[in-house]
């Protein structure tokens, strides 16, 4: 799914209202009447007292129509104007009239914090103050109404985004912002429900359809995109019956130290659950025995070094490199994987401590193979691109440092956003279970394993991640947040792939009922037998 940006929104908008002949009053109606079916649908009538909060640009119209709807219908509304500024919208002024001709109770004027109503922990709030259109700091009494908001404890549902966040800059330090317990978003969800600084502030969130011109939204091309089954799918390579091992080539994972072989078992594992034909650890001495028995179905390369990689020389053209898990960081180690990278050719797909040593040693970077995946987590990213003050930051840090080497840097967390050049894939699988030792050194494994395969590295990537976190979903019904391991990852891979095939449970709740009827007879009639 796409995520447009703020002026590709507007855009949208105004060609929306172009082709299809509509005034920009008749979108607004759609956006509204969108919010006001959603919770009909939920509430069915119930007469919880609704207070909607409305600003005076077209957000706050969004909040008008709201309110009309819910007022027709014979909800329990209140309905108050946030009285931030003179330059009412023109589409605002005339739901401000149509809401003054179904209701005695004209929208309350709030201009103070004196003007505060009383809400109780059980009414809803409807935010709809500021939408995509906030430009500039939030006046204090406004952030006191949404600290308000937050101190009443009611269920806070918010209008395309939680008031007082930006679309593409963080809010200034100090500020406050609605704490939205639900966000219905037109049309495309918002970057910053995926930012780690801003998430908390819509910690739920749906895509409302308000029918913006289809052709556009196929065309435009946008810098951040959603990744979720829908979009790797297509990724997927189907298997020839006539297939061998040799097809799917034969990756390496190279890692490990004394007291971090578990590492590159797990990446082993990972690379070999993603579908690698064959697989090889390239490991110091001391874990020969470790990997031989953990991990059966893979080959063993040692180093010279007993505790820790010193040489890195192998004899075989892999099709595919996981490096870093488990390395370690010794000056010997170093010296290794430069003189490694001046020689390899195969594509990489860098963690852990391999990051750690590119940091150390920067120059190393102009070494590495055009397409390569790094995979860090913040820490680690930190220290190959500095520091950054705020998630926008960081992103456009990354940008440029992906740019200028020309590789792809997956940054890992709770959402992992996948940067390559200017573009961003938020991935949308996986869960806090996942913050466990040894997950992201399975995500190597099952990167390699793909780009083994012939996927392209950045479609692997993309792949992998999702994967590794749909696994992580799935086993979550046996294990829990807390139990969940790294090895259940790579164990339940394959289930991620089969996944991948099944229909969601509603479109299978709504099979046609003759083969409802077949299938039942079909069951009869295995049971007669
Ligand atoms: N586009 C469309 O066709 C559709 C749009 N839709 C809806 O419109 C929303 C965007 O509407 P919007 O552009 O009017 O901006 P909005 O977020 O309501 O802000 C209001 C105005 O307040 C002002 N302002 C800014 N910052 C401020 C501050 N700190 N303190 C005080 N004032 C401040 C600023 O005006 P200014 O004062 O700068 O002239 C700004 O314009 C969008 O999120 C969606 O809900 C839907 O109806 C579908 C169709
Ligand atoms: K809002």
């Amino acid at each position: 799914m796409k995520i447009l940006s703020k002026e590709q929104i507007y855009e949208g908008d105004r060609l929306t209202a172009e082709r299809q002949n509509v005034s920009s009053t008749d979108l607004m109606e759609r956006a509204g009447t969108a919010i006001f079916n959603w919770m009909h649908m939920r509430m069915q009538g119930a007469q919880v007292p609704i207070h909607v909060f409305c600003g005076i640009g077209n957000n706050g119209g969004d909040g008008l129509v709201l309110a009309r709807h819910l007022i027709t219908h014979g909800y329990n509304v209140i309905t108050y104007i946030v009285n931030c500024g003179n330059g009412r919208s023109k589409d605002f002024l005339v739901n401000y009239d149509r809401i003054k001709n179904v209701t005695k109770d004209w929208p309350k004027l709030l201009t103070c914090k004196e003007d505060f109503p009383e809400i109780h922990v059980d009414d809803i709030i409807v935010d709809a103050v500021f939408g995509i259109g906030l430009n500039r700091a939030v006046d204090p009494w406004i952030q006191e109404l949404f600290v308000h908001f937050k101190s009443t404890g009611a269920f806070t549902l918010s209008i395309d985004i939680p008031s007082g966040l930006y679309t593409d800059k963080p809010i200034e330090p100090e500020s406050s912002a609605v704490m939205a317990n639900y966000t219905l978003s037109f049309q495309a969800p918002k970057l910053i429900f995926f930012l780690p600084e801003t998430a908390e502030h819509s910690t739920q969130w749906e895509v409302l359809d308000i029918g913006i011109d289809r052709d556009y939204l196929m065309s435009t091309e946008t810098e951040v995109e959603l990744i979720s089954k829908h979009e790797v799918l297509p990724f997927y390579k189907r298997r020839d019956k006539f297939s061998h091992k040799g097809d799917f080539g034969h990756g390496l994972i190279i890692g490990g130290s004394k007291g971090k072989m578990g590492a590159v078992v797990l990446a082993t594992k990972g690379m070999l659950s993603a579908g690698a034909g064959l697989a090889t650890a390239y490991i110091p001495e001391c874990g020969y025995t470790v990997l031989q028995t953990a991990v059966p179905e893979a080959m063993a390369l040692t180093d010279d070094g007993d505790d820790y990689i010193e040489d890195l020389e192998f004899e075989f053209e892999p099709t595919a490199i996981g490096i870093g898990v488990g390395l370690g960081t010794d000056p010997k180690t170093i010296t290794a994987f430069e003189h490694f990278l001046k020689l390899n050719k195969a594509p990489l797909v860098i963690d852990a401590d391999a990051l750690n040593i590119l940091s150390l040693s920067k120059k190393l970077l102009k070494l590495l193979p055009e397409g390569s995946i790094l995979t860090p987590h913040p820490k680690e990213l930190e220290r190959l691109i500095g520091q950054w003050d705020n998630d926008f930051e960081k992103l456009d840090k990354t940008s440029e440092f992906s740019s200028k080497h020309k590789v792809s840097v997956v940054i890992k967390g709770a959402n992992t956003i996948t940067v390559h050049g200017n573009k961003k894939y938020v991935n949308t699988s996986g869960n806090p279970g996942m913050a466990t030792g040894g997950a992201g050194d399975v995500l190597t494994g099952v990167i390699t394993g793909l780009i083994c395969q012939g996927y392209p590295p950045i479609e692997a990537t993309l792949f992998g991640v999702y994967l590794h976190g749909r696994s992580a979903d799935l086993a979550l019904e046996d294990y829990g947040y807390q139990s969940l391991l790294a090895s259940h990852i790579a164990d339940g891979l394959g289930e991620a792939f089969i996944d991948l095939f099944k229909q969601p449970e509603q479109e299978q709740q709504q099979e046609p009922e003759p083969e409802k009827e077949a299938q039942q007879r079909r069951k009869a009639k295995r049971a007669r037998r």
